[in-house]
């Protein structure tokens, strides 16, 4: 068995190039730039007011200026300077050659076609030609578009963007007790939701899921599943990873010529996980628990359908103090569905007395994973420990 650290860095090894496609910006929020958005203008495209008032000089604060024109967003002034002159300006409008500053209206005391500055402190109220951003400038984000990364794409007159393709995922479940929810179980069955799950779980990291039919406990219905998943850029299969007498996933995908990167790791829940590479197209074989399916999809497939996208998984394990004594741990690194609580610093962390990989309320209730690594020794109440969020 190896650890979960080398069976993740060969998932992550799983991912291909970036592929890449042009969309539209109005599509493209949470989306991931596959090349850096080039600004096709420069913004603002001249120096614009930021108040509504009058373009004057700061020389000429002091004294009397006359108002010769007009200036507003989308219609400029097209006069020329004049000595103890004023424009009058609006806020965006580009201020007019000649005048250095805009002094807001409330400053200003208003005769006729005359002014005076009534408070001559203040900033010059206008913003600088390309002050947000200039043509030629890159905006390359390494993560998901924002609501604001739309607007300056917009602003840069970019309409267009190369973002990576949403991997497509199959998700094969197999199992003679599974039917489809929505169904009448006869006796012995059980409604399938790992295949559900998993689809959640990939389209949270940006992928498109395919959820194909159920597999049987045979090697021709496996067969059919495996045939069902051609053209997808991940398959994830779910379940027949085990050594029972129907648990034939790894035999079909190994006579379909898996190259195999490896079976079996270290971790409670999901030691019976397998992955590798079917032709060219990455495989994922995850636990059929429904805890164990979860935990592995949060802990190598979401990492993996990111890096597909050329992201880097952001969930970094984080410190809590521990809500009760726990015993010695085992050979494997374990993750304990758990709870958690403000506390003084630190939030406090419950594991559930139950940890069986079957509960999957439990895993609905559960706020983080509390990660003991393998060989951990007992554990008292207050002890510093980590965990891996499971929201947010
Ligand atoms: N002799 C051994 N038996 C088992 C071992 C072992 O090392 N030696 N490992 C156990 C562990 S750990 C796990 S995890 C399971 C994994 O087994 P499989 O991947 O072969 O999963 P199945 O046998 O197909 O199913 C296990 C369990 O999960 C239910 N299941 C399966 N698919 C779904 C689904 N789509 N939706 C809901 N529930 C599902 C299935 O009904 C079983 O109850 O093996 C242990 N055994
Ligand atoms: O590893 Mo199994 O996944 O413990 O339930």
């Amino acid at each position: 068995m190896i650890s979960v650290e080398e069976a993740l860095a060969h998932v992550l090894s799983l991912a291909g190039p970036v592929a890449s496609e042009q969309i539209p910006i109005d599509q493209a929020l949470g989306r991931v730039l596959a090349e850096p958005a080039v600004a096709r203008i420069t913004q603002p495209p001249f120096n614009a007011s930021a108040m509504d008032g009058y373009a004057v000089r700061t020389t000429e604060l002091h004294q009397a200026l006359t108002v010769i024109g007009e200036a507003a967003a989308g219609r400029p002034f097209t006069g020329g300077a004049k000595p103890a002159s004023a424009v009058r300006i609006f806020t965006g409008a580009p201020v007019p050659p000649g005048y250095d500053r805009v002094v807001m209206q409330e400053n200003v005391a208003r005769d006729g076609d005359l002014i005076t500055i009534t408070e001559t402190t203040g900033g010059d109220n206008i913003r600088p030609a390309g002050d947000d951003f200039r043509i030629g400038d890159h905006h390359a984000p390494t993560r998901r578009l924002s609501t604001a990364d739309i607007a300056l794409l917009a602003a840069m007159n970019v309409p267009v963007v190369s973002v990576a393709k949403r991997p497509r995922v199959a998700i094969l479940a197999g199992g003679d007790e599974l039917v489809g929810p929505g169904t009448t179980p006869a006796p012995g069955q059980i409604v399938s939701s790992n295949d559900l799950a998993i689809a959640a779980l990939v389209r949270e990291a940006g992928a498109e899921p395919v959820i194909l039919p159920i597999a049987r406990d045979t090697v021709e219905s496996l067969h059919q599943g495996f045939a069902a998943a051609a053209g997808a850029d991940l398959l994830v299969t779910i379940g027949g990873a085990s050594v029972g007498d129907h648990d034939l996933v790894g035999r079909v995908a190994s006579e379909l010529g898996l190259q195999q990167a490896f079976y079996k790791i270290a971790m409670r829940p999901g030691k019976p996980l397998m992955a590798g590479r079917l032709g060219a197209t990455p495989m994922v074989g995850l636990p059929g628990n429904p805890v164990s399916a979860i935990v592995c999809g949060v802990l190598f497939v979401q990492p993996l359908v990111l890096a597909m996208q050329g992201l880097a998984s952001r969930k970094r394990l984080l410190k809590a103090r521990l809500a009760l004594d726990l015993p010695p741990e085992g050979n494997r690194q374990h993750y304990l569905r758990a709870t958690l609580a403000e506390s003084d610093d630190l939030p406090l962390i419950r594991p559930f007395a139950s940890q069986d990989s079957a509960r999957l309320s439990l895993m609905a209730q559960a706020d983080a994973l509390l990660v003991r690594p393998a060989g951990d020794p007992a554990r008292r109440a207050g002890d510093l420990v980590s965990f891996l969020p499971l929201r947010g």
